[in-house]
């Protein structure tokens, strides 16, 4: 089983990712952009370049869930593992689809739709996505603003997207309520696991 976390930066998701590995000590944890790999490696270049083509941004991101899909996830669900990923497809469609809007790079009609398709042919939709859903201000300034996505006004921009794609798939997102202290949010977190996971 596929489990994913998501929501914006500072949201909280490393935290309970964290967390939740004593909880399920025999699952895969994992994450994107991959921390182990040339090309996570590359996505965080690009992540500490203000000037980045977000064309070419998008696809070393979607390189890097190529490889992390191959080496780690279908090997882990073959194995029949829990997997849980800290940030997956769903952070491509909503940051990527919200710095392609703001680009003149191509006129996309949606860009949001658009990387949905790029993902289409290979990628693996998770069984379950945990949603940490944050206010913009408050996931900007518990992230501390270090890099070019941490800033409110883009972080808007995504939590927008994320809405979309919690309601085009309402039966596979849970939403939390992230604005809560850590222990609640790890509290909520774990029920929704507790209800889902076999
Ligand atoms: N519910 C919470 N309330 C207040 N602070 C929190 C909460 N959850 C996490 N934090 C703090 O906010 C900061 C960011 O948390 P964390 O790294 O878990 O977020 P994240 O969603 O993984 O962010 P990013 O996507 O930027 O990596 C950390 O300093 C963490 O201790
Ligand atoms: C997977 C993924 C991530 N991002 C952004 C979101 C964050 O600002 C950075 C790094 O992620 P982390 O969880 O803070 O380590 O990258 C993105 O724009 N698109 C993606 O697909």
């Amino acid at each position: 089983m596929l489990v994913t976390l998501e929501g914006l930066d500072g949201s909280g998701k490393t935290t309970v990712w964290g967390a939740l590995q004593e909880s399920y000590p025999d699952a895969t944890f994992t994450r994107e952009p991959t921390d182990d790999s040339w090309y996570g490696e590359a996505v965080y270049r690009s992540i500490e370049d203000a000037d980045a083509d977000p064309l070419a941004e998008l696809f070393l991101y979607t390189a890097d869930h190529a490889d992390h899909l191959s080496r780690v996830i279908e090997p882990a669900i073959g194995r029949g593992d829990l997997v849980i990923s800290d940030r997956y497809s769903d952070s491509r469609f909503a940051y990527q689809g919200a710095t392609l809007a703001a680009s003149d790079r191509l006129a996309l009609e949606d860009p949001l739709e658009y990387v949905v398709d790029v993902h289409e042919p290979f990628s693996i939709e998770p069984d379950l996505t945990i949603y940490l859903d944050v206010e913009p201000e408050t996931g900007a300034e518990r992230a501390g603003a270090t890099n070019k996505f941490e800033h409110a006004d883009y972080l808007a921009a995504v939590r927008d997207n994320y809405e979309r794609l919690l309601e085009r798939d309402p039966d596979r997102f849970a939403r939390i309520d992230a604005n809560r202290e850590p222990a609640a949010v790890l509290e909520a977190v774990k029920d929704v696991l507790a209800e889902n996971v076999p």
